[in-house]
């Protein structure tokens, strides 16, 4: 029989283990490079299938109007998908939230829930479309997105959309919540941002010492300087986690981390850090946990 609901999605974050900026495109967007890695901390979302053809957000999320969710403007993406291939629309979607993500907080937390709500309701469904299909929706929602959907750890180029995966460390980060909010076009718009870093090869980052892997000993985030300027207390977080291993800002910030190779490691740092901060530990996931749910292996 088919499925009426999923429960308990998870929409992990993810965190950029370095991203250059290496230039701009034509439209003003900025071309990246980064590596991005799935940790085992974030989002919660349910999934019902409703008796009409709505979809609706059933819990407030504070400074997100349902309209502008990503989640219902992805679900509703895939709903006009269904019609054209099938010339009717499917049941609609009811979608709670467990927001456990920090807003602009360069962990992807919007991004991720879009993508889960594509996964679980492509199966709901029944659509029958493939991850490089749920890509290409996706992509125009949020750049983000397609990383999400393809589901392990890659070697971004473009603005996101260019993936190729490489293998996932196995360590632990200790995450840093600096409790700003950090809007991306600030950051992209900033004059001193750095846009001309040298392009390199997925090979230069795989030729770097295995035993830094999942760490950010490759690299830089060239958002941080101006991230770090802008907003003090990421230039604080950054400088109180730089004491206890190499820090970094993870996206357009304000989030930083540092990795480890044991859980204790990260426990003991994360034991110290300044009650004014939320803070957490977690581990490195080599891939998305719904593509294990759902039993999806194509990639
Ligand atoms: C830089 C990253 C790295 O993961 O940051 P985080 O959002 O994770 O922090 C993302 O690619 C962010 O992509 P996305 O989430 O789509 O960015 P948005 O908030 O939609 O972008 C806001 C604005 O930033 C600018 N922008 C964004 C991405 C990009 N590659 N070049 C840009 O110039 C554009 O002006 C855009 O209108
Ligand atoms: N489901 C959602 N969760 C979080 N943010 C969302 C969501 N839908 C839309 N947004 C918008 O996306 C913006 C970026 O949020 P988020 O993805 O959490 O941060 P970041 O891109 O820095 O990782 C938010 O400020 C919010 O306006």
């Amino acid at each position: 029989m088919a499925l009426t609901a999923l429960h308990g999605c998870p929409a992990p974050a993810k965190l950029n283990l370095f991203l250059h900026v290496t230039g701009r495109r034509p439209d003003g967007y900025h071309l990246l490079q980064s590596v991005f890695q799935l940790i085992d901390h974030g989002d919660i979302l349910d999934f019902d299938l409703r008796d009409d053809e709505r979809i609706v957000r059933v819990n407030d999320v504070p400074g997100v109007p349902e309209e502008q969710d990503l989640i219902v403007r992805a679900l509703r993406a895939l709903q006009a998908e269904y019609r054209r291939r099938h010339g009717k629309l499917p049941p609609g979607i009811a979608v709670r939230i467990e927001k456990r993500l920090p807003m602009g907080g360069g962990l992807g937390g919007g991004s991720s829930d879009a993508a889960t709500a594509l996964m679980a309701a492509n199966h709901l469904w029944q659509v029958g479309l493939n991850t490089d299909e749920l890509i290409a929706l996706g992509l125009p929602l949020g750049a983000d997105i397609p990383f999400f959907l393809f589901g392990e750890t890659a070697f971004a180029e473009g603005v996101g959309e260019a993936l190729q995966a490489v293998p996932g460390p196995d360590c632990w980060y200790v995450v840093i919540e600096p409790g700003v909010s950090v809007p991306t076009a600030a950051i992209f718009t900033a004059p001193d941002l750095t846009r001309n870093t040298k392009p390199i090869t997925v090979a230069d980052f795989l030729g770097r010492n295995t035993e830094s892997q999942g760490s950010v000993e490759f690299g830089k985030n060239d958002l941080q300087d101006v991230a770090a300027r802008l907003f003090p207390p990421v230039a604080e977080a950054i400088e109180w986690l730089g004491n206890h291993g190499a820090a970094r800002m993870t996206g357009s910030g304000a989030c930083v981390f540092s990795a480890f190779s044991t859980e204790q490691e990260a426990e003991q740092v994360l034991k110290q850090v300044p009650a004014k901060w939320i803070a957490w530990k977690t581990r490195s996931l080599t891939k998305h946990p719904m593509k294990s749910l759902l039993q999806i292996n194509e990639l």
